[in-house]
């Protein structure tokens, strides 16, 4: 009978070692990226309904939260927490429903470049709303009420900004349209949980509309979509093996882009509505160059796909080139780390570089200095001679539930060690 490994979620410092090619079937969780605006989306519905709110999770069901409405109204409260994720700002027309008014610290997250909030402010100007930043963070105030359609096109296709817009639609119970909007599977998620609740929403490539519903709906229940990043994560990492696999979970649509770069480089890889199996066990490649450009446009490749895609390449013939300048801090991050186990990547500029495939890596110690980075290190260890030690894993453990479990779970040689 086959045995699932003893998870690594304790662990504060994780050894990976080459082994045989990895095999076998695994399925992804929920994507945080997407269960976060949900969450806040589930808030905002129902501060909408008038009420505060709380989330509780059920006895027995550690998959499931249940957003409540709390009983009474208590002061706006200090959120230092808030600090320490980027997705806070979701938070934010949720407190101005209920409270008129959101003080929040600058938002944390990777620190993988200067993560602006001006399209936010932008969004909240729109609707009437003032901002304010200061030395501890920023705060949003309600405006005066209003009626009517608000109308508002983004300056650039920014996925925080288009979730805001949504969510603060929804607590002022305006209808809305949105210009060049960041229509990602992470968004649409919420465009279609509203709807369930009521609301009418549509998302086109150039415009996203919102109306209110005419009765609200209570009871809604949404699921999480499977986590795309993981899946392509663990996609690469069975490609750099020389393995085959089957990653379930996420839907095919929104692994078009990683699809369309494994293929380029030669790697079978067949997308289902909800499984993607990747077959690199013939070794063949093309030797074509992959040009893996992150890209905020609709169909685009996502950033976060980016540093897995690289720790792949390095294993692979030709000379690839790799651009990230939504987040421009990320090679900063990233390539340091990957040249600690022999990788030779050229700069070209700060967000641009290229490195000629294939390379041969020796494990080292490392650091998961952001999430994906992380994940992209665990990936290279696959394949790097000797052993990988990777540190900070509160980043990895930040986006995934245990991906070094998964990778165990497809074979990967992957070990808690005691630093
Ligand atoms: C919690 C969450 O879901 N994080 C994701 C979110 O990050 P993030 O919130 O950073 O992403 P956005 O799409 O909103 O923004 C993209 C980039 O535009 C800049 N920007 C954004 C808004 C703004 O008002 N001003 C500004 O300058 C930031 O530098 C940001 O890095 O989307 C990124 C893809 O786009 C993903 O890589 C992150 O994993
Ligand atoms: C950048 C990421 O997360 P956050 O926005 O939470 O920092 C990420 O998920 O890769």
């Amino acid at each position: 009978m086959p045995t699932t490994p003893p998870s690594l979620t304790a662990a504060e410092v994780i050894a990976v070692r080459p082994g045989p090619p990895l095999t076998g079937t695994v399925a992804v969780d929920g994507s945080k990226n997407a269960a976060l605006p949900l969450l806040a989306a589930a808030a905002a519905l129902d501060l909408i309904q008038q009420a505060g709110w709380h989330v509780a999770q059920p006895v027995g069901e550690p998959t499931t939260a249940v957003i409540v409405p709390a009983e009474s109204r208590r002061s706006l409260p200090e959120l230092p927490t808030a600090a320490h994720i980027r997705a806070s700002y979701y938070l934010v027309p949720a407190l101005l429903a209920r409270y008129g008014e959101a003080r929040l610290p600058g938002p944390g997250g990777c620190r993988i470049g200067a993560r602006g909030m001006d399209l936010h402010f932008k969004v909240y100007e729109a609707f009437g709303d003032r901002s304010l930043v200061d030395d501890s963070g920023y705060r949003i105030e309600s405006g005066t009420p209003r009626t009517g359609t608000v109308s508002l096109v983004l300056p650039f296709r920014s996925r925080g900004a288009t979730v805001v817009a949504i969510l603060r639609a929804v607590t002022t119970g305006r209808p809305l349209r949105l210009g060049e909007p960041n229509p990602s599977p992470e968004v649409l998620c919420v465009l279609d949980a509203l709807n369930q609740a009521g609301w009418e929403g549509r998302a086109g490539e150039r415009l996203i509309t919102l109306s209110p519903p005419c009765s609200a709906s209570n009871d809604t229940e949404w699921v999480v979509p499977g986590d795309k990043v993981e899946a392509g994560t663990l996609a690469c990492a069975v490609a750099t093996t020389g393995g085959i696999g089957r990653i379930e979970g996420a839907q095919a649509e929104d692994m078009s882009p990683l699809v369309a770069a494994l293929r380029r480089l030669g790697i079978s890889v067949s997308n289902e509505a909800n499984a993607l199996t990747v077959n690199a066990e013939d070794g063949r490649t093309t030797g074509r160059p992959l040009r893996a450009i992150a890209s905020l446009i609709p169909g685009g490749l996502d950033a976060d796909f980016e540093p897995p895609l690289m720790a792949l390449a390095l294993g692979l013939p030709g000379t690839h080139l790799f651009a990230d300048s939504i987040n421009p801090g990320r090679h900063g991050n990233l390539l340091p780390q990957l040249a600690r186990l022999g990788a030779g990547i050229e700069e070209m500029s700060p967000t641009e570089c290229r490195l000629t495939g294939p390379q041969h890596l020796i494990g080292a110690g490392v650091e998961a200095t952001d999430i994906r980075t992380g994940s992209a290190l665990m990936v290279a260890g696959l394949t790097a001679q000797g052993v990988t030690t990777l540190g900070g894993l509160d980043q990895l453990r930040r986006g995934h539930a245990d991906l070094p479990g998964k990778l165990r779970t497809l074979g990967a040689d992957i070990c808690e060690v005691t630093p």
